[in-house]
């Protein structure tokens, strides 16, 4: 690697992860981690082998299965936690064991309760353990930017001098400014001793909405690692976003002078499919993957774009993979352009898959005059996130309107994987109120809403619904997207995609009960 490399270190499937409302199974982790690893991140960090059996489980799933990237998990510094993440990524063609401890006087005296000594010697000892499983240990100073900086430079040293390989500086609470950081990581690259060879790398978080920028201000600095999420998604405000740090390298290469190896045309797929396993919708004005990051709306814009499109655009749409092509497809379309297409959209689709998407795909275009770009997508993501079951849809019959005082009736029939079978009506102030009453009566699952939206994610009277519903449990916050040109239908399957995430849990946890 040269020294003009940045490392990208994903870590949207640990810290992205313990953000409210963002947990995935472990089938879904995987599924991200083969997203990832085709994004080409040069490290992911698939979890917290100590956090639970279940995390475990997923880290060691996800070593397995990933040939391209380094795979790495998490640890406090102690033995319990790095035995965990030694094990899990035993399996892993490049395995990383990232260990942290927290170094700020807040955190020290008020968390840890422990020394500048103890803690030196925690550090120290962690890294030592952890240098037994693999020659990759990353070490992270937890609060790194509210720590003294002879302290920070003292820890770092005693580190490296352990055997670290990476040393991590986060921004834990999002407190640093760009100029801040760049100074410091100046420092650490000129003042640590044994600091040659070592990778000092960034974790920026966005309390501020500086995570980005800090990340690129620490770049310039000298660190040749970024930590960093897919959508921005982590703890509190978030992570820095994958996608802007990397645009931005790529984009101002003349600026910066920097590089890193992500395949930047899977971005917009590899977000699409994170927002819909997590249900978490990107937001419209997102930088490059939110729907407006390349449409323009007002004439004089549009003037400029028709001339030339660099009057309104840094970036080439294709370049994240936004697709512009403008073969239409519809129900004389066949596999061929199907597949086509999908790749333009970042999805590599192997053949069962494609099959099964082009059934969907016909069934649509029965339906509708023209299928647009979202409404593959859709297809794609709700077959690809396709955990499905156990409870399915056979049937839905709506009757609603302004009869004279009559309540909406929704009608449900559901079967379930083990034979089970119910249908019943329900009456209720709405349609979709009526249809998840029925939901609820058939699965036993009452459930209080935390939310409930719909939105069109292509156009013309029959574009495509895609529903989202919110749901919160004692312990667990669940989101469930349902997709249909009928909006009920796509409400209903929302509703119901949330009962299976539940049943879902609690059948892996009792799986996992019955190991222990
Ligand atoms: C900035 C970050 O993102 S750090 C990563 C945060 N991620 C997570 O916490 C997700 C995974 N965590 C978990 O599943 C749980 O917290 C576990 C399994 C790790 C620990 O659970 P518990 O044993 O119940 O401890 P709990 O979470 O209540 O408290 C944390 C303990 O770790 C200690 N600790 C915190 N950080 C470190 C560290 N880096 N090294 C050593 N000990 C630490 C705390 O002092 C506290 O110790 P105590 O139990 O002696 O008071
Ligand atoms: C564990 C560390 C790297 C972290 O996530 C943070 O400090 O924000
Ligand atoms: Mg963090």
């Amino acid at each position: 690697m040269t020294d003009t490399h940045v490392k990208i270190f994903d870590t949207t499937l640990r810290d992205g992860e313990q953000a409210p409302g963002f947990s995935m199974s472990a089938g879904q982790k995987l599924q991200m981690a083969k997203a990832l690893e085709a994004l080409n991140v040069d490290v992911m960090e698939a979890g917290f082998a100590a956090a639970s059996p279940g995390d475990f489980e997923a880290v060691k799933t996800i070593a397995t299965e990933v040939k391209e990237s380094v795979v790495c998990s998490l640890s406090r510094c102690n033995e319990g936690d790095i035995r965990a993440s030694g094990e899990a990524i035993k399996p892993a063609a490049q395995g990383r064991i990232h260990t942290f401890i927290a170094t700020s006087p807040l955190h020290r005296e008020f968390k840890l309760k422990m020394s500048k000594d103890e803690i030196v010697r925690r550090a120290v000892a962690g890294v030592e353990l952890a240098r037994n499983y693999t020659d990759d240990v990353e070490f992270s100073c937890e609060d790194a930017i509210r720590t003294e900086r002879d302290y920070l430079k003292r820890v770092v040293e005693a580190a490296i001098k352990a055997g670290a390989t990476t040393i991590n500086i986060p921004d834990t609470v999002g407190y640093t400014t760009p100029q801040e950081i760049q100074d410091l990581f100046e420092f650490l690259v000129t003042d640590i001793e044994g600091g040659d060879g070592v990778i000092f790398s960034a974790h920026c978080h966005d309390d501020l909405g500086l995570a980005v920028a800090n990340s690129l201000a620490a770049v310039r600095g000298g660190a040749r690692q970024v930590e960093c999420a897919l959508n921005g998604i982590g703890e509190r405000a978030g992570n820095c976003a994958l996608e802007e740090v990397a645009m931005a390298l790529r984009t101002r290469a003349d600026f910066f002078g920097l590089s890193t190896q992500i395949k930047t045309q899977g971005l917009y797929g590899a977000s699409k499919l994170l927002a819909t396993i997590t249900g978490n919708p990107v937001p419209r004005n997102k930088a490059i993957i939110g729907k407006n990051a390349f449409a323009h709306e007002s004439g004089i814009h549009q003037h400029g774009v028709l001339a030339n499109r660099e009057t309104y655009e840094i970036m080439k749409p294709e370049d994240v993979g936004v697709s512009t092509d403008n073969l239409v497809l519809g129900k004389h379309s066949g596999r061929a352009a199907l597949k086509d297409r999908a790749q333009k959209l970042g999805f590599d689709l192997g053949e069962n898959q494609l099959q099964t998407v082009f059934v969907s795909f016909k069934a649509l275009a029965d339906e509708k005059k023209e299928v647009f770009d979202a409404d593959i997508e859709a297809i794609i993501l709700g077959e690809a996130v396709g955990e499905s079951g156990p409870w399915h849809i056979d049937s839905l019959y709506v009757s609603a309107g302004s009869d004279n005082g009559k309540q909406p009736v929704a009608t449900v029939k559901l079967h379930h994987d083990d034979g089970r079978e119910e249908k019943w009506s329900q009456e209720a102030a709405g349609p979709v109120n009526a249809t998840f009453l029925a939901i609820s009566h058939i699965t036993g699952q009452p459930l209080h809403l935390d939310s409930f939206s719909v939105q069109s994610v292509s156009e013309g009277e029959d574009a495509m619904a895609e529903a989202s519903v919110q749901v919160s449990t004692e312990f667990n916050a669940y989101h469930g997207r349902g997709t249909s040109t009928d909006t009920v239908l796509a409400g209903a399957r929302a509703y119901l995609d949330v009962i299976n995430r539940i049943e879902r849990r609690a059948d892996r946890q009792k799986a996992i009960a019955a190991q222990h």
